[in-house]
C-alpha cells in the first residue's frame, strides 16, 4: 500500500491526507505544545514525524491473515501444543497515542498443517503497530489464528505497560496490564490451558 491510498478499515474509508497536510497537523501540535515550529531544531521535525508515524503505524498496511496463508504439513504425529512465548510487542495506546510495551505469548494445537513460527511473531506486530486498546489486540490476534489456521485451540496472553499510565494521568510505574484470549481447547479443556499458563510462567516478572 503507498501512502495516500485510502485506508478500507470495515465499512470505513478513512482518505490518507497529504504529506503537506499531515506536515502542517505536525506544526500545529508543535505550536500546541508551546514551541515555534519554525524555529532551526524544529524545522525536519514535522517530515520525521510523519516518517515515525508510517512505521509506528505500519500494521494499517499488513494483512495478518495473508502472513498465515503459508503453512506446512510435514509434521505427521505433531499434535500438541506449539508455543511462542516472550514476543515483544510495540504497540500504541488509542486514547493518548502512547506506547504500550510488553509481551505476548501465543500457542494453538495444530490440526493437520502447521504454520512458519515467525508468522505468528509477524501476527502480533501486523495487531500491535495501530492505534489499540490491549483487550482488543488480545482478541484480534486469537480470532485470526483460530479463523485462518482453524485449529484444536488458540491461547493469547499479552502484558503491556501502559505509557499513559507511567509517564502522565495516574503515574503508576511498573504496573501491567495481563489480558488473554482463549479459543477451542484452551477454552474448554482447563488442563490444557493450565498447561499453557504454567509453560509462560508468572507474566507480571518478564517485562
Ligand atoms: N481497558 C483499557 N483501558 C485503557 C487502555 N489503554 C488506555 N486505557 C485507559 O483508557 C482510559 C481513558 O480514560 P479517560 O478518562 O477518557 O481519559 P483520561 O482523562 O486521559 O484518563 P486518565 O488516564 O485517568 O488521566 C484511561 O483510564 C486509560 O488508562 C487499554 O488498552 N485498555
Ligand atoms: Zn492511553
Amino acid at each position: 500500500m503507498t501512502k495516500h491510498e485510502p485506508v478500507i478499515k470495515e465499512d470505513d474509508v478513512v482518505i490518507r491526507p497529504t504529506q503537506a497536510e499531515a506536515e502542517d497537523a505536525v506544526r500545529t501540535l508543535l505550536r500546541w505544545a508551546g514551541d515555534d515550529p519554525n524555529r532551526e531544531g524544529l524545522l525536519d521535525t514535522p517530515r520525521r514525524v510523519t516518517k515515525a508515524y508510517g512505521e509506528w503505524f505500519q500494521g494499517y498496511g499488513q494483512d495478518p491473515e495473508e502472513m498465515l496463508q503459508r503453512t506446512f504439513s510435514e509434521v505427521e504425529g505433531y499434535q500438541d501444543m506449539v508455543l511462542l512465548k516472550d514476543i515483544r510487542f510495540e504497540s500504541y495506546c488509542e486514547h493518548h497515542l502512547a506506547p504500550i510495551i510488553g509481551r505476548a505469548h501465543v500457542a494453538y494445537i495444530p490440526t493437520d498443517r502447521v504454520v512458519g513460527i515467525s508468522k505468528l511473531a509477524r501476527v502480533v506486530d501486523a495487531f500491535a503497530k495501530r492505534m489499540q486498546v490491549q483487550e482488543k489486540m488480545t482478541a484480534q490476534i486469537a480470532n485470526t489464528i483460530n479463523d485462518t489456521l482453524k485449529p484444536r485451540g488458540v491461547a493469547v496472553v499479552l502484558e503491556g505497560e501502559h505509557h499513559c499510565m507511567s509517564t502522565r494521568g495516574v503515574h503508576k510505574h511498573g504496573v501491567n496490564m495481563v489480558t488473554s484470549a482463549m479459543r477451542g481447547a484452551f477454552d474448554s479443556d482447563r488442563d490444557m490451558r493450565r498447561e499453557f499458563m504454567s509453560l509462560i510462567g508468572n507474566p507480571t516478572n518478564k517485562l
